[in-house]
């Protein structure tokens, strides 16, 4: 039995849900299909999720909603016409979007939850009458209805191992395809609470690991997970084969094709994950899988880089020699519920980096007041976009040289670093840069690893 999940690129109009249907038409091991919500159909279109967002914000601030739902609406009408679905079968859909506006919610984090989680929750809906008109019986599974719970984190939640067990009880016994929503579970209290941004692909993770499936098929538009973002440089090499942690430390600096979570259900159940595209079926893609079964040797198997990163920075003499220092610092993020990335440090100096994605402005404002109120810094200073770039390969473990071949060309390029941290992981390196310079950074150290003139 495989898992197939769809991303949103897979499912933002009619036609691509028809290649769709064909692919799980093809094959009666893609029994459990997870959607993600209708992606984008062109480079400047909307992603329904931030439609919904957007439907969101307008009901908190009380204004008109009535273009926002009409658009959210006619996403879903143009798939269903696409497909000749009569018009009743969109009432219950309608009315749900409608209704959305009228519910209680526990807090605002929970109604833009409930509200995001919606773009995969009629999604999956939509497309189980669509799969069953086109004659394949298929049926919408809520993930209440199987349990799958997160904790109270309403925006970016956790999955709650205990789940598994419940998960697996699901009865695969039917001829039925059993049609999954992504990106979102149900907190103890019965809330929706939805994984960070992407994070349908951990819904995909966990069904795979709690029903022991074969194979985790993640669908998307790229025939392949390429050595480099191929929005940064055009043909980069196709990895065919990399390890779970080569990917999950990928995913993580910025290889968004995957999601960096996604990879835990998989490395505990032992499962394999073959990413693919929609739009190319027949092409191999790439595995993801233990290290044992990985056959290419290579020094680097990819280079990643990411703009959601925040830096902190701080100065104070003799810092080294005051005992409990950080201990203070890690206080005040703990007071105001910031969690933070990385801290190199050095003998009076102290850099600390954050994902600004779960960062307001005004929480960032309370903690520095608080920690130059409290720790009296000679130098502090918030860098509000801090560029990293990671260098991953399994080759990399305990490799001579593999630091020159990344610095010389970004000598030769007139490229400086910010920071250098090896040895933290054995697979990869990483390097802070100003944010304007990554890009180029990546291209200089690309060229010179994969040998490119
Ligand atoms: N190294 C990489 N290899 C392949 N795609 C990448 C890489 N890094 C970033 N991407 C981007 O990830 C995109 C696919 O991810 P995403 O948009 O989340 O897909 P989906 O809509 O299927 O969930 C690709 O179109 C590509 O632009
Ligand atoms: N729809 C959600 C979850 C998701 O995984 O979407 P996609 O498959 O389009 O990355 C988002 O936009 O974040």
């Amino acid at each position: 039995m495989k898992v197939s999940k769809f991303g949103g690129s897979s499912l933002a109009d009619g036609h691509q849900l028809q290649r769709v249907f064909n692919i799980v038409n093809a094959d009666s091991n893609r029994k459990i299909i997870v959607v993600s919500a209708p992606g984008k159909r062109f480079t400047d279109d909307i992603k329904v999720t931030d439609l919904l967002i957007k439907y969101a914000e307008a009901t908190i601030n009380d204004q008109n909603t009535e273009t926002i739902i009409s658009d959210i609406k006619q996403r879903y009408h143009d798939i269903a016409y696409h497909f000749g679905l009569p018009q009743e079968s969109l009432t219950d859909i309608d009315q749900q979007i409608d209704h959305l506006a009228k519910k209680h919610y526990r807090s605002f984090d929970y109604l833009f939850a409930a509200f995001a989680a919606h773009g995969e929750y009629l999604n999956a809906q939509l497309i189980a009458k669509v799969f069953t008109y086109l004659g394949l019986p298929a049926r919408f599974i809520d993930p209440k209805q199987i349990g799958l719970l997160v904790d109270d984190n309403a925006r970016s939640a956790t999955f709650n191992t205990q789940s598994y067990e419940t998960i697996a009880k699901l009865d695969l016994s039917t001829s039925e395809r059993l049609i999954i929503p992504g990106f979102f579970g149900y907190t103890n209290n019965g809330d929706m609470a939805t994984f960070s941004r992407g994070g349908s692909d951990i819904t995909g993770a966990i069904m795979a690991r709690a029903l022991s499936a074969d194979l985790y098929e993640n669908f998307t538009d790229v025939s392949a997970i390429y050595a480099v973002n191929p929005n940064i440089i055009t043909h980069p090499a196709a990895i065919h084969q990399m390890t779970y942690d080569e990917m999950r430390e990928l995913s993580y600096a910025g290889f968004a094709v995957f999601h960096d979570e996604a990879i835990i259900p998989a490395i505990q159940g032992g499962i394999r994950i073959n990413i693919k595209n929609t739009n190319d079926p027949d092409a191999p893609g790439t595995f993801i899988v233990p290290p044992t079964e990985v056959q290419e040797t290579r020094p680097v198997t990819g280079i990643a880089n990411s703009n959601r990163f925040a830096a902190l920075y701080l100065h104070r003499y003799l810092l080294n020699k005051e005992v409990g220092f950080t201990l203070r610092i890690l206080e005040i993020l703990k007071r105001h519920n910031i969690s933070y990335e990385h801290m190199p440090s050095g003998i009076d100096d102290l850099t600390i980096i954050f994902d600004k994605t779960n960062l307001s402005q005004d929480k960032v404002d309370a903690m520095l007041a608080d920690i130059a109120a409290d720790i009296r810094p000679d130098t502090l200073k918030w860098l509000p976009s801090y560029g990293i770039i990671m260098i991953v390969g399994e080759g990399m473990r305990n490799r001579i040289g593999a630091l020159t071949e990344i610095v010389t060309p970004l000598k030769e390029n007139g490229i400086s670093l910010q920071m250098v941290n090896q040895g933290a992981s054995e697979i990869s390196i990483m390097l802070g840069i100003q944010p304007d310079l990554a890009d180029s950074a990546v291209k200089a150290i690309y060229n010179n690893i994969f040998k490119i003139e």
